[in-house]
């Protein structure tokens, strides 16, 4: 087995080589390398904290199937200087090998009404979650294409196929990922590299942790709909898409529906696949408007609840 892998996602290839995960050092990104790594990968973790690094290195170093794997941490910001994380990445490939997947998993949410949020985070999150994936698949993409090889996979959101309350910085920075990914797929099929987006519900990490602390009640109340996933569970579904080359990587019943819902102008992978949209898209949307009326019913009823609570306070 060669093996390469590079910054803060996780790149992966077909019966793993290398592989580089950003946001590797914990939660969905980490569960990924733990996947890949029980698959015979040499893995690259890349996050800022070196604590968090090593201490996931050592986790995913349990799961080794053979003496000569290895992880590699890498400390770096994928977010704020582009020369810095070619640079790390070049050391990485120097090390490990060519980087068969990347996995862009780093990133971070926050959610608040859009009055509410800081105008900074705005700008944070485009930075963190958008350009923070644009940097390391950089990185790597000519040395893919020469290799005529390779897979990336860009780790949106079920908030980057629609847009809901509370998520008006966050969900901007996911859909962006898909317009990535959607042009850069078009200029890449030639050289047989295959790019996934995957769309994870809520899941049970130390991110959605942080998230929940400020999560406004109509947020929690709308996303209750698909529930809360576990990263492992998670993990698994997106190592095999982006192994197979699926463009679409859906977790769960609702985020098959999401996905086939909103399928638009992307690639198709498969003839079932397109099938699957073409039958399934007017049912899906009539499902959808059902949906739809009960997110406005609880943003109404969060509403009519707050006023009253501040006239009853007033009174007191
Ligand atoms: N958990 C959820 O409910 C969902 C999460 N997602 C997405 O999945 C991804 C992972 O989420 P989750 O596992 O919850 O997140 P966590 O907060 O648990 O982990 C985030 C990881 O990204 C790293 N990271 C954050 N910012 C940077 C940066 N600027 N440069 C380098 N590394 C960075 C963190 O390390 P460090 O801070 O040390 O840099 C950490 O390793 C995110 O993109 C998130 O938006 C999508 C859908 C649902
Ligand atoms: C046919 C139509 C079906 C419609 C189903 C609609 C389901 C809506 C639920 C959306 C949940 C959004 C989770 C965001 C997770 C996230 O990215 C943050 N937690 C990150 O921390």
């Amino acid at each position: 087995i060669m093996s390469t892998a590079i910054q803060t996602s996780i790149l992966y290839i077909p019966k793993t080589h290398s592989q580089t995960v950003t946001g590797g050092s914990s939660g969905i990104g980490k569960c990924i390398a733990v996947e890949c790594y029980r698959q015979g990968a040499f893995i690259t973790l890349v996050a800022r904290d070196e604590d968090k690094l090593l201490q996931a290195k050592k986790e995913v170093e349990k799961f080794a199937i053979n003496d000569k794997q290895v992880v590699l941490c890498i400390s770096v910001d994928v977010s704020s200087d582009y020369s810095q994380v070619e640079n790390v990445i070049k050391q990485a490939q120097e090390k490990l090998g060519p980087v068969d997947m990347l996995v862009n998993c780093a990133g971070t949410s926050i959610s608040g009404k859009f009055e509410e949020v800081e105008v900074d985070r705005f700008k944070k999150l485009m930075e963190v979650n958008y350009l923070g994936s644009v940097y390391p698949t950089r990185a790597v993409i000519t040395t893919m294409k020469e290799r005529r090889m390779g897979r990336i996979m860009f780790v949106s959101s079920q908030a980057g196929q629609i847009g809901l309350f509370g998520y008006t910085a966050y969900s901007p920075s996911k859909f962006a990922l898909r317009g990535l990914a959607e042009s850069l797929q078009m200029e890449i099929k030639p050289y047989n590299i295959y790019v996934t987006v995957a769309y994870p519900p809520d899941t049970d990490t130390p991110g959605l942790a942080e998230e929940n602390k400020t999560k406004p009640l109509e947020t929690r109340l709308i996303s209750e709909t698909s529930g809360v996933c576990q990263p492992d569970q998670v993990a698994k579904i997106v190592v095999r898409d982006a192994v197979q080359g699926n463009f679409n990587s859906s977790v769960g019943p609702d985020g098959y529906m999401l996905s086939a819902l909103t399928c638009g102008m992307s690639p198709v992978t498969s003839i079932t696949e397109g099938l699957q949209q073409i039958v399934t898209m007017g049912l899906f949307r009539t499902i959808a408007l059902f949906y739809l009326g009960s997110f406005d019913s609880i943003v109404r009823r969060c509403m009519i609840q707050r006023e009253q609570s501040k006239t009853a306070d007033k009174r007191e």
